[in-house]
């Protein structure tokens, strides 16, 4: 059976890609694909999930490998073996407020995707805060009076920029991430070898 790469649709999707062209890898197959969400190429399986459903699969063993953002690992910690670094997909973790917001003197309120890493950073901080979980747009929490604050991902600052927050700190950074089921980086090490060295050789060269 052919490696199957479970990969991040969307974002990640397209800068995996053009990172898979210039490991002369073909892609074609995979551009072409329409709205199918399983693609078979000469050399591998691909299936194409959300960031966390990458991880169920790989998990489960149903990929062998999987593409997906750092910030996904860290919310959902799953057990899967982080392989290593992708040269894409690099954007930072941030709390972030309206622009001369002052804290309220009682509990935070932070409104965010990622409940998990944004506990962990204000429990490391020795804050107690209550977290309004969101599931997009989280920049107008603040601006609408539903939170006294945001943790979330910038990349180039526009989207905090054209909504009139700013950051308050930066406290994690990531990449895109190659990801494996343990059991398969053993059982089918033959197979997967090519494609991981492959990624590490380019990532070195970066
Ligand atoms: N602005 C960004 N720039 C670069 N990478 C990003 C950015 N936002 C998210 N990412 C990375 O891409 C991954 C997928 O994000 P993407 O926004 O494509 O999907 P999503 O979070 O499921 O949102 P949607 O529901 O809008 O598709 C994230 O897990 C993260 O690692
Ligand atoms: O710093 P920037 O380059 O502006 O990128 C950051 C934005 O990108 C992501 O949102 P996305 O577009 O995935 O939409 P979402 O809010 O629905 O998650 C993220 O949640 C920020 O809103």
């Amino acid at each position: 059976m052919k490696p199957c790469i479970a990969l991040t649709k969307g974002r990640l999707e397209k800068q995996f890609l053009e990172f898979f062209k210039s490991l002369n890898y073909d892609i074609e197959p995979l551009v072409n694909k329409g709205r199918k969400l399983r693609v078979e190429t000469d050399e591998f399986q691909f299936i194409f999930a959300k960031g966390p459903d990458v991880t169920t699969y790989v998990e489960h063993g149903i990929a062998d490998l999987g593409i997906v953002g750092g910030d996904i690992l860290a919310e959902f910690q799953p057990d899967v073996y982080d392989l290593l670094p992708l040269p894409f997909g690099q954007c930072r973790m941030a709390v972030a407020t309206e622009k001369g917001k002052v804290w309220p003197e009682q509990k935070k309120k932070i409104a965010s995707k990622y409940t998990g890493i944004t506990k962990e950073h204000f429990r490391n901080k020795g804050e107690s805060i209550d977290i309004i979980k969101l599931e997009g747009s989280v920049e107008l929490a603040p601006i609408l009076g539903l939170a006294d604050g945001i943790v979330d991902i910038v990349e180039t600052g526009t989207t905090l920029k054209e909504n009139g927050l700013v950051i308050q700190e930066e406290f994690f950074s990531f990449s895109a991430r190659c990801i494996a089921n343990r059991s398969s980086l053993k059982i089918k090490r033959a197979e997967l070898a090519p494609i991981i060295q492959s990624f590490q050789k380019k990532e070195e060269l970066i």
